[in-house]
């Protein structure tokens, strides 16, 4: 198979732009030449090697997989991170998270990422502040493995540990005094953020294919169907763990934005406010706790 002919096979999995972006990924990343190259027939001859490599990218992009765990890697905030199946994939929309929390950041601030993922929010945080002191937690091994490799990679500053959000807002869990690692049993943040997994059972119907069969069901679903279940619990953990005007930063499903409005509002949160993304839609909510 040539190049050209991945092109054109391509082109009826896809639109003929997204195609063409697909082709100059799987051009760049995988064999180091551009499109650029292709189309000016600087290149045309394939070694027996990358054939191999490429009828696997073509076999494995044909049974839907995502681009992005086929060729491992995922551009977000302008820097390339590692992803691999078992670790949900950055999305565009989670950028706009991610300036939300940098807007208004004081120097210095000590930021909480729950639910890091392959670490896109925290390393973003880490390297855009770079005064700021950033953990990130998550309840998955392989998450942590990814998101610790990105930081390794960008270079960023991050303390990763593993804790399951939902115990740890129980109280029950926190460190006494004296025990744990650095400052666990009095750390307050300046800011909490979250893009926790938001997806109620009911709603796999309406979910594409390639996303239900790739990507990690910890990371999208909610147990016992309760779509607040994360915010909640991360809320009232912010209660306890945010300084007086310390912020909650969370990406939402705008079909639950008004009762979150309404979950954040009972709690004493102030300033409430939901907020769309690029595209008009509502899909980040932020609370300020008590001063
Ligand atoms: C929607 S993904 C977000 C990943 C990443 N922050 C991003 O925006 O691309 C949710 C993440 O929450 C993690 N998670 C699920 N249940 C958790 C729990 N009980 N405690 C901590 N993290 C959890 C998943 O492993 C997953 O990485």
């Amino acid at each position: 198979m040539t190049y050209q002919q991945l092109w054109h096979q391509l082109t009826p999995l896809y639109a003929v732009e997204e195609a063409q972006a697909i082709t100059r990924l799987v051009l760049e990343t995988t064999f180091g030449f551009s499109l650029t190259d292709l189309v000016c027939g600087k290149v045309s001859e394939l070694s027996a090697d990358d054939e191999t490599k490429l009828h696997e990218i073509w076999q494995r992009l044909e049974a839907g997989e995502p681009v992005q765990y086929v060729l491992g890697e995922a551009d977000f905030f302008g820097r390339s991170f590692r992803v691999a199946p078992g670790v949900l994939i950055p999305r565009p929309e989670t950028e706009g998270l991610c300036r939300l929390v940098l807007d208004r950041l004081p120097t210095g601030a000590h930021v909480l990422d729950i639910g890091t993922g392959s670490g896109c929010i925290a390393i973003t945080i880490a390297l855009e502040a770079t005064q700021a002191l950033v953990e990130a937690w998550d309840i998955s091994d392989e998450a942590l493995r990814q998101a610790h490799d990105n930081a390794l990679r960008l270079g960023a500053q991050v303390l990763f540990r593993q804790k399951d959000v939902l115990e740890e807002a129980k109280g029950n869990v926190l460190a006494k005094a004296g025990e744990g690692e650095g400052c666990e049993e009095v750390c307050l943040y300046d800011c909490i953020v979250s893009n926790p997994p938001y997806i109620a059972d009911k709603e796999r119907t309406t979910m594409a294919r390639n996303v239900l069969d790739y990507e990690p069901s910890t990371a999208l679903f909610v147990p016992d169907d309760d779509p607040l279940r994360f915010y909640r619990s991360i809320a009232e953990l912010g209660l306890r763990r945010l300084r007086p005007d310390g912020r909650l930063c969370f990406e939402i499903n705008s079909l639950y934005a008004e009762a979150l409005s309404s979950l954040l509002i009972s709690l004493g949160y102030e300033a409430v406010t939901i907020r769309d993304d690029d595209y008009g839609k509502q899909r980040f909510a932020t609370a300020r706790m008590r001063g």
